[in-house]
């Protein structure tokens, strides 16, 4: 693997979500692979989960890391082409990124969206600048559409947590996955609820699992997302039997970048976890507390959201040793 991006950079989704789970049981066996091999993390953007994960996936291959918060520590970037840099930016990512890649011998890069000009963001501008310019393979740690080592880590965790019984599975019965809107008080990105849907509309295309994504009108992801997906208006319908409830807030893709009214009823709480199966709860955090979610689900046993995060560590591990295998 040379780029990870996309669930579409991936030829076996089940065969990696094996092998993050084989990781997991078994985290030092390839201890030696990335030894002499320099990993280098470049954030544009905040980061706890993805920055620590991916590191210490790199260190259980052996390799050495190197993170840079290019956001606060580093020039500021040119990323446009033709302009004379009369202004505030100090170099250009023709040459930012081509000098960290004579350095690494992979990159890692987080780039959120601005949430100003919907087809620079969906055109993927910064981050295919830099997988161009760095000239090695790259990593994405969450860019302006997608977060793919989050839903990998989320597949892994709802395949390992899997409550459907050998029998039923013989009798073609798939655990129900509801992608849920949030309410919030900001306009966030749709980078994650894109790429879960992203990956659970493949998962489903691969009888791995069933899955309905629930949002309030006005808040429908761009179509490419959630080809497959069963789209529904009413949370309480969508969540009725679902065995996993995926919360997340994320702006309309219609209004970009516009705060919008929402109604009321949006946030789960216990009294919604009844409509369900039992479901688990997850969140790809950070989580605002009884504002997008309640703290009764996130303190509860229906919580799957520190599960989830240190799911994140295995996925990251199981990526490296792919583009790894691909180096030598
Ligand atoms: N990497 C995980 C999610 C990152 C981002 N959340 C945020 O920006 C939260 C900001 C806040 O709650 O103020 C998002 O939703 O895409
Ligand atoms: N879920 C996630 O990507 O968390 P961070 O933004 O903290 O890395």
């Amino acid at each position: 693997m040379k780029l990870f991006s996309s669930v579409s950079d991936v030829q076996d989704i089940k065969q990696l979500v094996a092998s993050a789970l084989a990781l997991k049981a078994n985290p030092y066996a390839y201890g030696d692979l990335g030894k002499n091999k320099t990993l280098g993390l470049v954030f544009m953007n905040p980061s706890l989960r993805t920055r620590l994960s991916t590191q210490k996936a790199a260190l259980n291959l052996g390799m050495n890391v190197m993170v840079m918060n290019m956001d606060k520590e580093g020039w500021a970037l040119e990323t446009q082409d033709g302009i004379i840099m009369n202004g505030t930016t100090v170099e250009h990512i023709r040459e930012a990124a081509a000098v960290m890649g004579e350095y690494c011998d992979i990159l890692g890069l987080r780039s959120f969206p601005k949430l100003q000009n919907r087809e620079e963001d969906y055109n993927e501008e910064f981050f295919n600048k830099f997988v161009k310019f760095c000239g090695v393979p790259v990593v994405s740690l969450e860019s302006a559409t997608r977060h793919p080592l989050q839903s990998l880590a989320d597949l892994v965790t709802i395949t390992e947590t899997n409550p459907i019984s050998a029998e039923e599975k013989a009798n073609g019965k798939v655990p129900k996955v509801v992608l849920a809107w949030a309410p919030h008080i900001k306009p966030l990105p749709q980078a994650v609820p894109n790429s879960f849907a992203e990956w659970m509309s493949r998962a489903q295309a691969e009888g791995m699992l069933d899955f309905t994504i629930a949002q309030p009108e006005g808040f429908e992801l761009e179509e490419s997302f959630t080809t497959g997906a069963k789209i529904s208006h009413n949370l309480d319908e969508a969540i009725t039997d679902a065995d996993y409830v995926y919360v997340k807030n994320w702006s309309s893709y219609k209004e970009y970048g516009k705060l919008l009214d929402f109604p009321e009823g949006w946030m789960m709480n216990n009294e919604k976890l009844k409509l369900t199966n039992n479901a688990k709860v997850m969140h790809c955090l950070p989580v605002r507390r009884d504002l997008e979610l309640a703290s009764e689900i996130l303190d509860g046993p229906n919580s799957l959201v520190i599960h989830e995060a240190g799911n994140r560590l295995w996925s990251a591990q199981a990526v490296l040793k792919a583009m790894l295998e691909e180096l030598k």
